[in-house]
Parts: C-alpha cells; structure tokens; sequence
C-alpha cells in the first residue's frame, strides 16, 4: 500500500522555482533515500510531506487521502537538532508526549523506554549541551519515536557528525526500522549512505529539482559497504548527478 504520494507537484517561493513535476511515492514500510545537488529541493519535498507546506501545484496524499497538515504520524527529524537546550534528556523526549496529555507516570515510563532503544539510557538529568553530536541525534531520534509515528521523514540527520559515528549511526537506524517496519523518507548527500540503507533510491536535478531516477537497491541486508554491487550502483546514481564515473571508484 502507498504510504506517502506526491503527484506532479511544483514548489516556487516568489520567482523561485523549487521544484518541478516531482511525482513520488513511497509503500508502507519502504525505506527510500532522496539524493540530489543541494538547494534542488529535497527538504522542501519533506516538509511537504511532513505537512508544514503546501506545493503550489500538484497533489499530495498519505494513506491515499489528500494531506491535511502536520500530523504526528508523520515526524520530521532535522539535520541540526532542533532540541530545547533549557530542557533535559528526559524532558526533551517527553514533551510530545506532554503536548498528548500523557500522564506523568506513563510519560516516565515511555521516556525510559525511548532513552534505552536510542542507547542514552542513564542520560535522563543531562542537557543536551553536555551531549555528543551523535547523541543529540540520537535523542532526536528518540523525541520524533515518542508517539511511535508511522513515517520518519529525515532532513541528513547525520549530515553534521564525524565519518565513524555516521556509519554507527547507519547501523542504529537501519536496526530501528527492520524492528519497526516504519516507513522512512531520508533526505541526504551521502550515495553510499543512501545506497546502504534504502530499498530505493530517488535522485533529484539540480534546482527546480526533477526527479531524474529512481533506482531501486534489491540487495539484501545487511549489505557490506564494500560490495561491488553497490559501487556499481553508486556510479549509477553519480552518473546520474552529472558527477561522472570516475569519482564513483
Ligand atoms: N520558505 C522559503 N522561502 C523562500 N525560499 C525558500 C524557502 N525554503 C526554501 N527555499 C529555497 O528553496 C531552495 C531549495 O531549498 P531546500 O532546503 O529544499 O533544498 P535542499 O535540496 O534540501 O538543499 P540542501 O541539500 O542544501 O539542504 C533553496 O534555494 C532555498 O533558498
């Protein structure tokens, strides 16, 4: 079943053009990249999604209905974490669960459920300056899975840490959703993380962003970063950002 759709659809800000003609869907459950140069519009397509913005053509769906609005079966998960510093861990997790009138109690249990699937258990009373970047991504994570959503829809979360903690930071993921079976939109410049998470890749033009291909990652998991199936396929999908096939060795 299609999860999330967008149809035909085109983004301008003022003269701008954003987008153009992007149609798009992703199943239930699917995991699937969106790569592209930047400024071509891929978060302008989550945010769609996410319901923060409406196209100004085109037709979005969710389940196959039109998109009302925000909704939080559908979170969105920024590149720079978008926590309140003056909150704790703990706090920060809960406050979806907060705005949900969740009493205290299960709150304290939920966050406690969280804190431990995102490997910050023991972290509750910390703030997050006093966090590692991969952490505060990780209670990112933790906040956006707190009212258990139905699609994550990632702007580069990792865009921001150091080499190894990304690929660390793959392997949670990729973890967190072969348990959960959400659907996953990641926004990313990474071909090879895009490559060795998703069921399917999406590359995008340079702005107004087209969608130029989708290609779809039929390796079974978990895949070795190594595989020279993926390297073929990454050559693929340069050769599809112009970038050539010599930089794809
Ligand atoms: N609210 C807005 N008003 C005006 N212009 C906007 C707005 N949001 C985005 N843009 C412009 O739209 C273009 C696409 O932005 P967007 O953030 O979607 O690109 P992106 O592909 O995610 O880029 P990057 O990979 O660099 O993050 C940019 O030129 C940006 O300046």
């Amino acid at each position: 079943m299609t999860k999330l759709a967008v149809r035909s659809v085109s983004q301008r800000y003022g003269t701008l053009a954003v987008l153009r003609d992007v149609t798009l869907s992703v199943a239930e459950g699917e995991f699937v990249a969106v790569v592209g140069p930047s400024g071509c519009g891929k978060s302008t397509l989550l945010r769609i999604w996410a319901g923060l913005e409406r196209p100004s053509s085109g037709e979005v769906a969710v389940d196959g209905c039109p998109l009302e609005g925000p909704d939080p079966r559908r979170m969105l998960v920024f590149q720079e974490d978008a926590l309140y510093p003056w909150r704790t861990v703990a706090a920060n997790v809960a406050l979806g669960l907060e705005i949900a009138g969740w009493p205290a109690q299960r709150r304290r249990e939920r966050v406690g459920e969280l804190l431990e699937a995102v490997g910050l258990g023991g972290f509750d009373g910390y703030y997050p300056h006093q966090l590692s970047g991969g952490m505060r991504q990780r209670l990112s994570l933790a906040r956006a899975l707190a009212l258990d959503p139905e699609v994550l829809l990632l702007d580069e979360p990792y865009g921001a840490l150091d080499a190894l903690t990304r690929l660390e930071m793959q392997e949670e993921l990729l973890r967190l959703w072969e348990r959960t079976g959400k659907t996953v939109v990641l926004i990313t410049h990474d071909v090879e993380e895009a490559l060795f998470l998703a069921d399917r890749v999406a590359v995008m033009s340079p702005r107004p962003g087209r969608l130029l291909d989708e290609m779809p990652v039929s390796l079974p998991r978990p895949r070795r970063r190594d595989d020279p199936a993926l390297g073929a396929l990454k050559g693929r999908v340069l050769e599809g950002l112009g970038v050539g096939r010599a930089l794809a060795r």
